[in-house]
């Protein structure tokens, strides 16, 4: 049997880039920069006030105190988008607002507060040491300097920061979108009323969720029946839209696993035995030489655990991403487990912290048709190849489920 990181290391070196779009800033959220960004301009752009306040010399105002204020002369409102050019001189000062350019002369700002907020005279009641409350234009950005470097997954703070160098468009390797499809006869859309032998698809939906929670855009392309034509009409449609296809079920040893008969020897598909609990039967290849094809094992556990430990680290590669594992963390089981011998078992969990540390409790029913023991877990115990049995307080590997 092929071990788990074999079959991930056929899965990265298989998996390519996608080619980087120009797209707005809206669309590019959770894309993967495929540029390095440079602020044309510092950051701030002039030196503004951070208070709403009075702009002063400072020296005119080092003696103010609530007891003996100091009065000066206002010459004028500064207002944040203000376009004329202010100047002011000793005695005088001007009522500015957060965000307006500081006035020529000015170094400290008051804010309105430490003051008896007059507009013709104020008293000022405070002291100001030079440069107080004035954001320094470059104190943020340099001109010239990278803020964002290629490869740089955008979430909100980046996609702020592009806007505010005024950026409009970026190059980016966008989310890749994932394309889902159950197999299998039994099976009836959720809302609708399940027959004898008939279950409800909940592949479709986990597994399009799974992609969209990865940072991916999932779409799920409904349910195919067991019938050979069908399900390869029903991928072959897929590849022109898809960055990423997943089908679930028919894929083991059942005379009706069609999956694995219609793909097997088209591209470079390959259905191998995995040495993994869940999971064991994979198939993953290209068909049209773009589009990774994973075909998971129909059990819906086996499902979820073969994305978040194969499709994952594919998705990152499609936006030119190194893989990384879902965060992991040591803690101390609190109850027993077996594992079978030579295959790498991922067991549902409950991972609490408690007395400052993580402890982890097995989930009751680990089947890999069990998915309300899944539902009821927010991560997977691994246990290695060579290990059968841990005890109680033994330390383990956790991966947290997103
Ligand atoms: N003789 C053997 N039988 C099986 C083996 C084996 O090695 N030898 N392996 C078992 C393992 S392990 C797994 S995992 C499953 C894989 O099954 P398939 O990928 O062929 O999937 P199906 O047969 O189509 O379905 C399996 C199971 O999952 C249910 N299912 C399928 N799709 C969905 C869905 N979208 N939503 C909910 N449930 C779904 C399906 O009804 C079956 O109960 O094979 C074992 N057998
Ligand atoms: O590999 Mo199957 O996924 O054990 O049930
Ligand atoms: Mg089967």
């Amino acid at each position: 049997m092929k071990t788990v990181d074999e079959h991930i290391a056929d899965i990265l070196a298989a998996t390519r880039p996608l080619p980087p779009l120009e797209v707005g800033l809206l669309e590019a959220v959770h894309g993967v920069l495929a540029e390095p960004v440079t602020a044309p301009v510092d950051l701030p752009p002039f030196d503004n006030s951070a208070m709403d306040g009075y702009a002063v010399f400072s020296s005119d105002v080092a003696g103010a105190s609530e007891t003996s204020p100091v009065t000066l002369s206002v010459v004028g409102d500064i207002a944040a988008g203000d376009q004329d050019a202010h100047a002011i001189r000793s005695g005088l000062c001007a009522r500015i607002m957060t965000g307006a350019p500081v006035p020529a002369g000015a170094d400290a700002i008051v804010p309105v507060e430490q003051t008896d907020g007059g507009t013709a005279k104020v008293a000022i009641r405070q002291a100001a040491e030079p440069g107080r409350y004035i954001r320094r234009s470059g104190e943020d950005v340099t001109a010239g300097q990278t803020v964002l470097e290629a490869g740089t997954r955008l979430g909100a703070a980046q996609i702020g920061m592009l806007a505010a160098v005024g950026r409009g468009r970026v190059s980016v390797r966008p989310r890749p979108r994932v394309v889902v499809l159950s197999t299998g006869s039994e099976l009836v859309e959720p809302g609708g009323t399940v027959g004898p032998g008939q279950i409800w698809d909940a592949n479709g939906f986990a597994l399009t969720a799974a992609a969209t929670e990865a940072g991916a855009v999932g779409f799920r392309q409904g349910m195919i029946g067991d019938d050979p034509r069908g399900v390869l009409a029903a991928i072959e449609e897929q590849l022109g839209f898809a960055d990423l296809v997943i089908t679930s079920g028919g894929v083991s040893m059942g005379a009706r696993d069609v999956v694995k008969e219609v793909l097997s020897g088209l591209g470079t598909m390959r259905f191998e035995q995995v040495a993994m609990r869940p999971g064991k039967p994979q198939g993953f290849g290209l068909l049209d030489d773009r589009a990774p094809v994973f075909t998971l094992p129909g059990n819906p556990v086996s499902a979820f655990v073969s994305f978040q430990i194969f499709v994952r680290p594919a998705l990152r590669a499609l936006q030119g991403l190194p893989p990384e594992p879902l965060p992991t963390v040591a803690a101390r089981l609190a109850s027993p487990i077996t594992s079978p011998s030579g295959l790498r078992h991922f067991l549902r969990g409950d991972l609490r912290h408690r007395d400052g540390a993580y402890e982890v409790t097995p989930a009751e029913g680990q089947g890999s048709h069990q998915i309300f023991a899944l539902s009821a877990s927010n991560c997977l115990i691994v246990v290695g190849e060579d290990v059968t049995e841990l005890s109680e307080g033994d330390q383990v590997e956790v991966l947290r489920l997103p």
